[in-house]
C-alpha cells in the first residue's frame, strides 16, 4: 500500500467516528431521529470510500453497483436526516427511482461495458440528485428558524453545490488521456480533502445546534410541569418580576383553586384527577394573550398573571374561564367541575409575595363564601391594609 493510501483511510475513519458521535448524541436527544440519519449519512459512504482506497480500477469495476448502492444510500440519509430536522421529508419515491436509475447504469457501465468515468459522472449526478431531494423539503418548511439552524442549513447548501461541482471537475480532470489508478490520482486526494474538511465543518455546526436543542429541553424541563405542561412555581418567580417591572403595563395576579377536587380523585380516580388538571390547564391558556402567564403553582392550584387595563377587565376574563371550565369539564365528569379564583391588581411597590399572599386571601375568602366564584379588590401593600373584597359568583 502506498503512502498516499494511508492518508486516504484516514477519511473514512473519520467519517465512521463523527457518524458514532452523532449517534451518541442521539442517545441523549432520543426524540431527534435527524441525528441517526445524519449518523448513517456519515457511516454508509465511509464504506465505500476505504474500499475504493485499496482497490484498483478493475476491482472497482466489479464492486461498482455495491459500493455505487452505498454511497447513494448514504447521500439520501443525509437529505432525509435533513429534511426531518426541519419537520419534512425527502421525498422517498423519488429517491428511489433516482437509485434504481443509477445503480441500472452502474451495473451497464461496469459490468456490460467498462467505463469508469461515466460510472464516476452517474454515481456524482444521482448524489446531487438525491441531496436536490433534502434541499426542497429543508426549504419548503415555514417555521421559523434560529441562527444556528441557518448556518447548518446553509452549510447543507454548500456541501451541495461543492456536489455539483464535483462532476464538472471530474469531467474536466479525467476526460482526456490515459485514466490513472482513481485511488491513487491527485485528483481523488484532493477531494478527499475537501470532503472531510466540509465534514468537519458540517459536524461541528450540528454539534453546535445538538447542544444548543440540549439546553433547550432542559430548560424546558426546569420551567415546565410536567402533567399540564404549564409555567411550573419556579419559573413564575423568575418570569413575574420582570413583567411587573415594564413601564406603563398593568398586571392582575389571579389565583385559582379546582373546588372539591379531593372528592374527585377519591371517586373517579387520580387518573381521572389528572385528566381534570390538564383540562383546566387548557382553557385557562385559551383565554389568556401570549405575553400573559399561566402558571401550575402545585396540587390543583394555579396562578396567572394577566396584562389588562384594569380590574374590571381582568375578572372579567377570569369569569369567562369559570364558566368556560363548567362547560368543558361535562366531557369528563358527570356534574361541572367548578373553581375559585382571588384576583388582585399588581401593584409596582409591592413585592410578588405580598401580592401572591393577597390574592390568596381573597380566594380563601372565595372557598369561604361557597365556592365556585371570583373575589376580586384593588392591591393592598399588606394583609392589614387589604381593600374591599368584591365577590361575584
Ligand atoms: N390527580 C392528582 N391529584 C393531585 C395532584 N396534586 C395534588 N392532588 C390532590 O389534590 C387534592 C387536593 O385536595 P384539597 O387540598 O383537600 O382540596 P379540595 O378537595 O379541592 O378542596 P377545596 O380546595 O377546599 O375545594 C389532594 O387529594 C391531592 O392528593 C395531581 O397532580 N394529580
Amino acid at each position: 500500500m502506498q503512502a498516499s493510501q494511508y492518508f486516504s483511510l484516514i477519511v473514512p475513519v473519520c467519517g465512521v467516528l463523527l457518524g458514532l458521535a452523532l449517534v451518541v448524541c442521539w442517545t441523549v436527544l432520543r426524540q431527534h431521529r435527524y441525528l441517526l440519519w445524519l449518523a448513517a449519512a456519515y457511516i454508509l459512504p465511509a464504506v465505500p470510500l476505504a474500499a475504493q482506497t485499496l482497490m484498483s480500477n478493475e476491482q472497482l469495476a466489479r464492486t461498482a453497483v455495491l459500493l455505487g448502492a452505498f454511497y447513494l444510500s448514504g447521500l439520501w440519509a443525509m437529505a432525509q436526516g435533513m429534511a426531518l430536522k426541519y419537520g419534512g421529508v425527502a421525498h422517498p419515491r423519488l429517491a428511489a427511482v433516482v437509485g434504481v436509475l443509477a445503480l441500472g447504469l452502474l451495473y451497464y457501465f461496469s459490468q456490460v461495458t467498462d467505463q469508469l468515468r461515466i460510472r464516476i459522472l452517474v454515481l456524482n449526478l444521482a448524489m446531487v440528485l438525491l441531496l436536490l431531494l433534502g434541499v426542497m423539503a429543508v426549504y419548503r418548511q415555514r417555521r421559523p428558524v434560529h441562527g444556528l439552524e441557518r448556518l447548518l442549513r446553509a452549510s447543507y447548501l454548500v456541501f451541495v453545490a461543492y456536489s455539483v461541482l464535483r462532476p464538472a471537475i471530474v469531467a474536466l480532470f479525467l476526460w482526456e488521456g490515459t485514466l490513472p489508478e482513481l485511488s491513487s490520482s491527485p485528483l481523488w486526494l484532493l477531494m478527499l480533502a475537501v470532503n472531510l474538511l466540509l465534514s468537519l465543518w458540517f459536524i461541528a455546526v450540528l454539534l453546535a445546534v445538538s447542544v444548543r436543542e440540549m439546553f433547550v429541553i432542559l430548560k424546558h424541563e426546569r420551567d415546565r410541569d410536567s402533567l399540564t405542561q404549564l409555567l411550573n412555581r419556579r419559573a413564575f418567580f423568575e418570569q413575574a418580576p420582570a413583567r411587573m417591572r415594564q413601564p406603563g403595563v398593568q398586571w392582575a395576579l389571579v389565583v385559582c383553586d379546582v373546588d372539591h377536587f379531593k372528592h374527585i380523585n377519591d371517586s373517579l380516580g387520580h387518573g381521572m384527577g389528572d385528566e381534570v388538571l390538564k383540562l383546566v390547564a387548557q382553557v385557562l391558556v385559551q383565554h389568556v394573550r401570549q405575553d400573559d402567564l399561566v402558571v401550575r403553582f402545585g396540587g390543583e392550584e394555579f396562578v396567572l398573571m394577566l396584562r389588562c387595563t384594569d380590574l374590571e377587565g381582568a375578572v372579567a376574563v377570569v369569569q369567562r374561564m369559570r364558566e368556560q371550565l363548567a362547560l368543558e369539564s361535562l366531557r369528563l365528569l358527570p356534574q361541572p367541575l367548578t373553581a375559585s379564583f382571588g384576583v388582585v391588581m399588581c401593584d409596582a411597590m409591592a413585592s410578588l409575595q405580598t401580592l401572591l399572599r393577597h390574592a390568596d386571601t381573597l380566594l380563601y375568602e372565595a372557598k369561604r363564601a361557597g365556592r365556585n366564584r371570583v373575589v376580586s379588590s384593588l392591591v393592598a401593600l399588606s394583609p392589614a391594609t387589604v381593600a374591599p373584597a368584591v365577590v361575584q359568583g
